[in-house]
């Protein structure tokens, strides 16, 4: 069950400069009703992300039963939308001492920092170690570059037995991994071509890591489908989650400067889910000069870090608190305490968890800074599901509010490129004469 309260969004709360009038949300009726109709027919094309809770899961869930019984150690070598969903899931739906007390051990491999690449090879046994390689382009550098010196390693530990510790998940015709897996005769997984990576958590990006983790991905997937229905059926934006969050955050941002959403969950579990969302919110809506800066904040840890900024700084934020009901395991405070402290006796942990959550909802009230809670009844992979879901959809719909493209991510290729032409990439030389023009070293300060 997902509830999603956004009283403290409102101007009956918190005031019209920062919050938002009823008849202002009931203002979009229209627009919404149109969206509505538009985003039904692209799900066969540009919104087809919306088709994958209802993926056949056989062939994921018997490769996964192979893996683990096969294998120790599962190695995810991927980067962005590649690696941050399976991240989300390992870390939001297993036990947090999983890969202290289960097995596979699972890893992930995003970033090309040889320390991290080194801590993660000495805990692991390569020659029990399968490696699922991610990429839906089949070439991004990080991912190639680990998995390359990953190849060496394997083909000198096991000869031509190097193969059966690889699995490809990547796009089902083109790219180098395509190629190379088919010419060596590598497992692989499609990635459906019109999902883009930041959307493609619930296709066997996110599904295989899932499924070898232990967790129950039908259930993950009856929850997105279950998102899907009420978001196909409710055209009225104050039954519709996922057009809900997307109006108030649009809303907030382009008529009351909030130009920042922190999404703060009181829950270290759902700490990668905020690195999810920051991805599919950033790389989604930051176009053509507009957007909404995603900020990730833990609570309560951030409220002794963040909440001065957040309620006496620039009124330039919106916060979504994720609120847990239910939790594994709880621990009460013993009684008999000093006088000092004999408040708490009584208390448990989960409950001051929560009393903190609404004692910063109630001091934000007081500074007008809009904030909504997504209140889930439990950590559980149909919940995961269903939130997954809503906050792609609300992205997708999001990208009509503000007139933008939400699928796409053109600006992040002239990194790239400047990164080929200075590693001598060839065809990138024009590029190289480009960056020695721009860029300088000359404006600098050194302490020795
Ligand atoms: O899955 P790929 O093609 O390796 O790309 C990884 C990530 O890099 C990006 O293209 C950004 O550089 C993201 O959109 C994507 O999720």
């Amino acid at each position: 069950m997902i509830k999603i309260d956004y009283t403290n969004a409102m101007a009956e709360t918190i005031g019209e400069r920062d919050g938002i009038l009823r008849e202002e949300l009931l203002s979009f009726r229209h627009f919404v009703v149109e969206t509505h109709t538009l985003i039904q027919k692209e799900k066969e094309r540009k919104f087809y992300f919306c088709k994958l809770p209802y993926q056949d899961t056989t062939e994921i869930k018997e490769f996964a039963e192979h893996i683990r019984e096969n294998f120790e150690y599962f190695v995810v070598i991927g980067i962005g939308g590649s690696s941050l969903g399976a991240k989300m899931l390992f870390e939001s739906l297993t036990d947090l001492n999983y890969n202290i007390e289960k097995s596979p051990k699972f890893f992930l491999l995003e970033n090309v920092d040889p320390e991290k690449f080194d801590s993660i090879l000495r805990q692991i046994d390569i020659k029990k170690t399968c490696f699922n390689v991610v990429t839906k382009s089949g070439s991004t550098v990080e991912t190639i570059a680990n998995f390359s010196i990953i190849l060496s390693m394997l083909k000198k530990e096991l000869g031509d037995r190097y193969r059966e510790h690889l699995v490809f998940t990547t796009d089902p015709e083109k790219g180098f991994l395509r190629k190379f897996g088919a010419s060596e005769g590598i497992k692989m997984f499609g990635i459906p071509p019109k999902v883009g990576g930041r959307f493609s958590v619930l296709s066997p990006v996110g599904l295989l890591p899932a499924a070898v983790l232990g967790i129950d991905i039908d259930q993950l997937l009856a929850g997105a489908k279950k998102m899907d229905l009420v978001c196909s059926i409710e055209e009225h934006v104050e039954h519709n989650p996922a057009y809900l969050i997307a109006l108030i955050h649009y809303i907030t941002n382009m008529r009351r400067g909030k130009t920042i959403s922190v999404m703060m969950p009181y829950a270290e579990k759902l700490a990668s889910f905020v690195d999810w969302y920051r991805q599919l919110w950033a790389e989604s809506l930051g176009k053509d000069g507009l957007g909404q800066t995603p900020v990730k904040a833990i609570g309560t840890v951030d409220q002794h870090s963040q909440i001065q900024l957040y309620r006496d700084g620039i009124r330039d934020k919106i916060i979504t608190f994720i609120q847990v009901d239910k939790m594994n395991t709880d621990y009460s405070i013993p009684d008999e305490l000093p006088e000092d402290i004999a408040y708490l006796t009584g208390h448990s942990l989960h409950e001051i968890l929560n009393k903190e959550l609404l004692g910063t909802k109630a001091a934000l009230i007081k500074s007008k800074v809009p904030n909504i809670t997504v209140i889930l009844d439990e950590i559980n992979p149909y919940n995961i599901g269903m939130l997954i879901y809503m906050y792609e959809l609300a992205t997708g719909f999001s990208g009509y509010l503000y007139k933008i493209n939400p699928f796409d991510q053109p600006a992040v290729e002239e990194g790239k490129n400047f990164t080929y032409a200075l590693m001598g990439r060839k065809g990138y030389e024009e590029k190289l004469e480009e960056f020695k023009e721009l860029y300088r070293e000359k404006y600098r300060i050194e302490v020795q």
